[in-house]
């Protein structure tokens, strides 16, 4: 099944998630075109691993809808769970298996599973592959995950934190092995899903950014859009309509206005890093 470009990868309808008395989840509304890499940003606490993981089927919705690759995420079929790879924030592994071991086990369940791949990944993260998974190191581990969820090529990738644990040059090797041109069609369609709070790293690969606080989507946008339209403006600016704010740091009194929504020959404001956009956005 070939997804069309403009089809969404990833649609959820007013999804909400009921803790108790915690709303953990609430009325997110999403469409994530197929072949974007979306870059799930917000505080700790904001609701990200709840999102990856209703998304990916591991906790069930309190009210509202979610579908990835146009199969319902309650209700997937084994045709959609085989194009799907998650890493979870805390991997969940065999500890009583080599990891080469665990390899063979996970792969044997799918079709499109590539020992190739898992030897090239394996070699660009450096990890060694015939150790014991409990002697593994945490970032150790958090590479077997990320070999998991990707050597069966996945159309869909949900990524919980993946690069938390890695150091800074193992960083730089996952990152190209997830987003380097490798010249094969699969990889160009692939959509990611990655919260991080690495956020210079984000910057980089990211098509779009979904700003997530108090469990819910503050801001959906395309990070070209962000980057021309998204300014910082200071208090006094003039000709910077309320429409046109999208948040205002109640500290300083600063505002992120949308530049599309200013009075002709307002100010231009400064343009902002994803690091300094994610600060007023919270502060
Ligand atoms: N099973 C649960 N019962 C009640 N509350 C929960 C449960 N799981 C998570 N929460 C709460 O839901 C909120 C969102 O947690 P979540 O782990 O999704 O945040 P996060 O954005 O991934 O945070 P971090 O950046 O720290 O990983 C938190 O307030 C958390 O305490």
């Amino acid at each position: 099944m070939t997804m069309n470009p403009t089809d969404a990868a990833i649609a959820t309808t007013r999804l909400n998630l009921v803790r108790g008395d915690a709303n953990i989840l609430k009325s997110i509304t999403l469409d994530i075109p197929a072949g974007s890499v979306v870059g799930l940003v917000g505080r700790n606490g904001a609701g990200k691993s709840s999102l990856l993981r209703c998304l990916a089927g591991l906790i069930e919705l309190s009210s509202g809808s979610a579908s990835l690759l146009g199969c319902p995420s309650s209700n997937m079929t084994d045709a959609a769970r085989e194009r799907l790879g998650y890493v979870a924030q805390t991997p969940d592994l065999f500890n009583w298996m080599r990891a080469d071991e665990m390899l063979a086990a996970i792969g044997s369940a799918y079709p499109r599973w590539s020992e190739a791949r898992v030897k090239e990944l394996a070699g660009r993260l450096d990890l060694r592959i015939d150790r014991k998974v409990s002697e593994l190191s945490g970032g150790d581990q958090q590479k077997l995950a990320v070999i998991l969820a990707l050597a069966h090529d996945p159309a869909l990738l949900l990524l919980d934190e993946p690069v938390a644990s890695l150091d800074p040059l193992t960083r730089r090797e996952f990152m190209r092995a997830l987003f380097g041109a490798e010249g094969d069609d699969t990889e160009r369609e692939r959509t990611i899903l990655i919260s991080s709070h690495i956020l210079t790293d984000l910057e980089r690969v990211v098509s779009h950014v979904a700003f997530m606080r108090d469990g819910a989507i503050q801001l959906f946008e395309a990070w070209d859009t962000l980057l021309e339209y998204f300014r910082l403006q200071p208090a006094n600016a003039p000709g910077i309509p309320q429409e046109a704010v999208v948040s205002t740091n109640k500290h300083t009194g600063d505002r992120i206005a949308d530049m599309r929504r200013a009075a002709p020959g307002a100010s231009e404001g400064r343009t902002l890093s994803l690091d300094e956009l994610f600060v007023e956005l919270n502060a």
